[in-house]
C-alpha cells in the first residue's frame, strides 16, 4: 500500500483477511487490548492500511481520543456492504449513518424521545413498573432455586422500556411477545463482534460470494428479518389507529413526520424508521442491562462496598425506594456506579469513526475515509498520570476528599463524547442508577457459598458482555 506522507506509525499493509489474524496475534482474545498493545509500541495514533486502500487507525490515551472525539472530521460511520444488509442493503439509521441523513434522523429522534419522556422524571414511573415486576421475578426464582441466575432478567426489562417509548406499549413479563421481542433482538446483537463488523468487505464480494462473505463476517440474514418483519407489523398497526393530534409514541410522531414530508428526497420513510427502532435496541438493551449486570458482579465482589452503599441508601431515602430525586444526596452510591462503568468498559471501542475528509490528528495526516477506533478502555486504564491502580475497584477516587461531592471528569467517557456521543445517556443513567439502586435497597447479594467467585472477565461481542453469574438474593428488611 501507498501510504500518504504523515501517515500515523504502524505496522505495514496487511492483507484484507490478515487482519484477524494479525489482531489475534497481539491478543487472542479482545481486539481493544490488541489495539492498546499497537499503541504502546507506536504511539497513541497509530496506522496501518487494510488490503490496498482502506487505512484504519487506532486512538489510544485521554488526549488523542479526546482530540479524535472533538474532530467533526472524524464524526462519520464507515459503511459496508455488511452492515447495510441488516437494513435493505441501504444506509439508515443512525448508528451506521452519516451526512445530512444521519443528522436530521439523530436531531429529530433526541428531540422526540426528550418529548416522550426519555430521560425525565416522566419515564420514571415505566422504569419503576419494570424494576417491581423483577424484584418479584427475583423473589420467585431465589424461593424456587435457593439462588438466582444474574443472566438475561435484566434484558428483559430493558426491552420493555424501548418498546414502551417506541411502540407505546408494555408486555408483561410473561407475554409471549416479549420473549419473542427478546429473542430475536438477543440474536441479531450476538451475531455479530467488533473485529468482524469493521472488515471493509467490498460490495463485490458480498454480491458474488454471498455465501462465502456472509460465513466470514458472521453475518446471519436470518436473525435481521425477524426484527424487522416484527417491527413492521407494529407501524401498520399504529398507522391504521394513529390520532395526528395525539401521537402516543415515537412510531406515532415519526408516521406524523413521514405525512408531513411527502417528497420523494425525504429521508423520513417506514425503512428509515425501522432502522431507527432497530439502532435504540442494539444500542440501548444489552448496554444497559449489561452495565447493571456488572454492577452488581463488581459488588458480590465487594461485600464491603455494597454495604457502604446500603447504609446510605437507607440513610437518604428510608422506607421508600431510590428515586431520580435521590440521586444528588447519594454520593456514594453514584460514585460506585461510575465505578462499575470505568471497570467494566462495555463498549470500549465506542463504535467505529470515520473520517470525512483528510483531516490531522495527533500532528499526523488522517487520510479521508479512514475507519478510526477510540480506545475508551484505555481512557479508563489510563496507569501512568490520571486513574492510579487502575484494575481496583475504588469508588471513593470519584469523590471529594470528605465523600460528600461527586468528582465527574472527561478521564470518565462510557457514553463517549462530542458528535457521535450516545444518544440514548439520559436514558441509560436514569435506567442504570434506578435499577441498580432499588435493586441493592430491596436485596443482598451473596456468592454462593463454597464455590469460586464469578469471574469479572468480559465476553468478547460488539460489546463486552458479562457471563451469566449465580448469587444468593435475599430480601433486607
Ligand atoms: C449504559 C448504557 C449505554 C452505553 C454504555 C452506551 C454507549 C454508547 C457509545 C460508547 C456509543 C458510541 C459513541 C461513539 O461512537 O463515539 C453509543 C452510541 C449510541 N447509543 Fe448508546 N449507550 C448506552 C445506552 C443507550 C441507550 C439506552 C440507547 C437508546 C436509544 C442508546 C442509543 C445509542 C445510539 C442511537 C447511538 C449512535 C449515535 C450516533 O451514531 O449518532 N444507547 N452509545
Amino acid at each position: 500500500s501507498i501510504r500518504p506522507s504523515n501517515f500515523p506509525p504502524g505496522p505495514r499493509g496487511l492483507p484484507l483477511v490478515g487482519y484477524i489474524p494479525f489482531l489475534s496475534k497481539l491478543d487472542p482474545e479482545y481486539p481493544h487490548l490488541a489495539l492498546k498493545k499497537l499503541s504502546d509500541h507506536y504511539g497513541p495514533v497509530a496506522g496501518f492500511y487494510l488490503g490496498p486502500s482502506q487505512p484504519f487507525i487506532s486512538v489510544c490515551g485521554y488526549r488523542a481520543v479526546r482530540e479524535a472525539l472533538y474532530n467533526e472530521d472524524l464524526a462519520g460511520r464507515p459503511s459496508n456492504a455488511a452492515r447495510r444488509e441488516r437494513t435493505f442493503g441501504q444506509r439508515l439509521g443512525v448508528i451506521h449513518n452519516d451526512g445530512p441523513e444521519w443528522q436530521e434522523q439523530r436531531r429529530f429522534a433526541l428531540r422526540h424521545l426528550r418529548d416522550l419522556g426519555f430521560g425525565r422524571t416522566s419515564s420514571e414511573g415505566l422504569i419503576r413498573e419494570e424494576i417491581e415486576d423483577l424484584t418479584q421475578e427475583i423473589r420467585a426464582h431465589q424461593l424456587a432455586h435457593g439462588s438466582v441466575d444474574l443472566k438475561g432478567l435484566f434484558n428483559l426489562s430493558l426491552i420493555n422500556i424501548l418498546w414502551a417509548l417506541v411502540g407505546g406499549e408494555r408486555f408483561r413479563r410473561d407475554d409471549t411477545r416479549l420473549a419473542h421481542l427478546l429473542d430475536i433482538v438477543d440474536n441479531f446483537v450476538r451475531s455479530a463482534d467488533f473485529t468482524r463488523a469493521n472488515i471493509p468487505v467490498p460490495d463485490f464480494c458480498l454480491r458474488y460470494f454471498p455465501s462465502l462473505t456472509r460465513k466470514l463476517l458472521g453475518l446471519r440474514n436470518d436473525l435481521f428479518t425477524p426484527l424487522q418483519d416484527f417491527i413492521r407489523e407494529r407501524i401498520r398497526e399504529h398507522a391504521k389507529d394513529r390520532s395526528e393530534d395525539h401521537p402516543r409514541d415515537f412510531i406515532d410522531v415519526y408516521l406524523q413526520e413521514m405525512s408531513k414530508r411527502q417528497s420523494t428526497d425525504s429521508s423520513f420513510h417506514e425503512n428509515q424508521l425501522i432502522g431507527v427502532i432497530i439502532d435504540f435496541f442494539i444500542a440501548g438493551a444489552e448496554t444497559t442491562s449489561g452495565s447493571i449486570g456488572f454492577a452488581l458482579l463488581y459488588l458480590l465482589h465487594n461485600p464491603d462496598i455494597q454495604r457502604q452503599i446500603q447504609t446510605e441508601l437507607d440513610q437518604v431515602c428510608g422506607d421508600s425506594l431510590p428515586q431520580l430525586a435521590h440521586r444528588p444526596s447519594l454520593p456514594y452510591t453514584e460514585a460506585a456506579l461510575m465505578e462499575a462503568q470505568r471497570l467494566s468498559n462495555i463498549t470500549p471501542l465506542a463504535v467505529a469513526h470515520k473520517a470525512l475528509r483528510d483531516t490531522q490528528l495527533g500532528g499526523y495526516s488522517i487520510p479521508r475515509g479512514s475507519i478510526v477506533t477510540v480506545n475508551l478502555f484505555t481512557v479508563h486504564h489510563d496507569d501512568e498520570s490520571f486513574w492510579q491502580d487502575p484494575e481496583i475497584f475504588r469508588p471513593e477516587r470519584h469523590l471529594s476528599p470528605d465523600g460528600r461531592k461527586l468528582i465527574k471528569t472527561d478521564h470518565l467517557l462510557p457514553f463517549s463524547a462530542g458528535k457521535r456521543a450516545c444518544l440514548g445517556e439520559p436514558l441509560a443513567r436514569n435506567t442504570y442508577f434506578l435499577f441498580t439502586a432499588s435493586l441493592l435497597k430491596v436485596f443482598e447479594f451473596h456468592p454462593l457459598p463454597d464455590r469460586p467467585l464469578p469471574t469479572l472477565k468480559p465476553k468478547n461481542g460488539l460489546t463486552l458482555s458479562y457471563d451469566g453469574f449465580e448469587a444468593m438474593v435475599t430480601p433486607r428488611s
